[in-house]
């Protein structure tokens, strides 16, 4: 039985507090010897790194409404790629290519030769694919769903800097992009979006 949803939005909040505390903790800040000129430049790299989590929650935030332009009734995915200046130079969703017809490959087929696995292209994918400039060369990925296999190799081709994601899965090609974003050092992270933040009515 899942739990209430203010349970749900409780848990979010600790995952939350949980998520910041572990990132100023990597500040490694001693705060027993700490003077008062130390103690004002530690509040600064505190706000520092909420504000930074703050940004990463927006394009997320983005990326959800990106993927409500999904047509599949099952999953939908939104990516949005900024560059080094915070510019958005891309975003994608997941659907059929241009020109393969909805009411022809169908979302809902269970037999292995129409699945809409085998035709749809992936948010990431479209993402890489509509960029607006030359390179996503050192670019930040946001996407609603962590990148499979296929997308994975192509962020990896891509350069791009780092890969932010709310939601993952314990499947073989989630499982097998871990182990390829690893060894190629791209790094990953889960980021928790704040109560109430995240949920958008349309
Ligand atoms: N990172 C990802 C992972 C999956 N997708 C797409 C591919 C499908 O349209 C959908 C997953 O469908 P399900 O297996 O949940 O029925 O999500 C993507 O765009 N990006
Ligand atoms: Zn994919």
């Amino acid at each position: 039985m899942s739990p209430p949803t203010n349970e749900i939005s409780e848990i979010s909040d600790l995952t939350q507090h949980f998520q910041l505390e572990n990132r100023l903790e990597k500040l490694d800040i001693n705060s027993n010897s700490s003077t008062n000129l130390q103690l004002i430049d530690e509040n600064a790299r505190k706000a520092e790194i909420q504000k930074e989590l703050e940004k990463h929650q927006r394009f997320l935030r983005m990326a959800k409404v990106t993927s409500l332009r999904s047509k599949d009734p099952n999953t939908q995915v939104g990516c949005v790629i900024v560059d080094k200046e915070n510019c958005i130079v891309s975003v994608g969703y997941n659907g059929f290519p241009i020109g393969v017809d909805d009411d022809v490959f169908r979302w809902d087929k269970e037999d292995p030769e129409d699945n809409k696995h085998l035709y749809v292209v992936h948010a990431e994918m479209n993402a890489i694919i509509n960029k607006r400039c030359a390179t996503l060369h050192d670019c930040i990925v946001y996407v609603t769903l962590f990148p499979c296999n296929k997308c994975a190799q192509m962020l990896i081709q891509s350069r791009v800097k780092k890969v932010y994601f709310l939601e993952d899965r314990d499947e073989l090609p989630f499982r097998a992009s871990k182990k390829m974003l690893d060894h190629a050092k791209l790094p990953y992270e889960q980021i928790v979006m704040p109560r109430g933040k995240y949920v958008i009515e349309c």
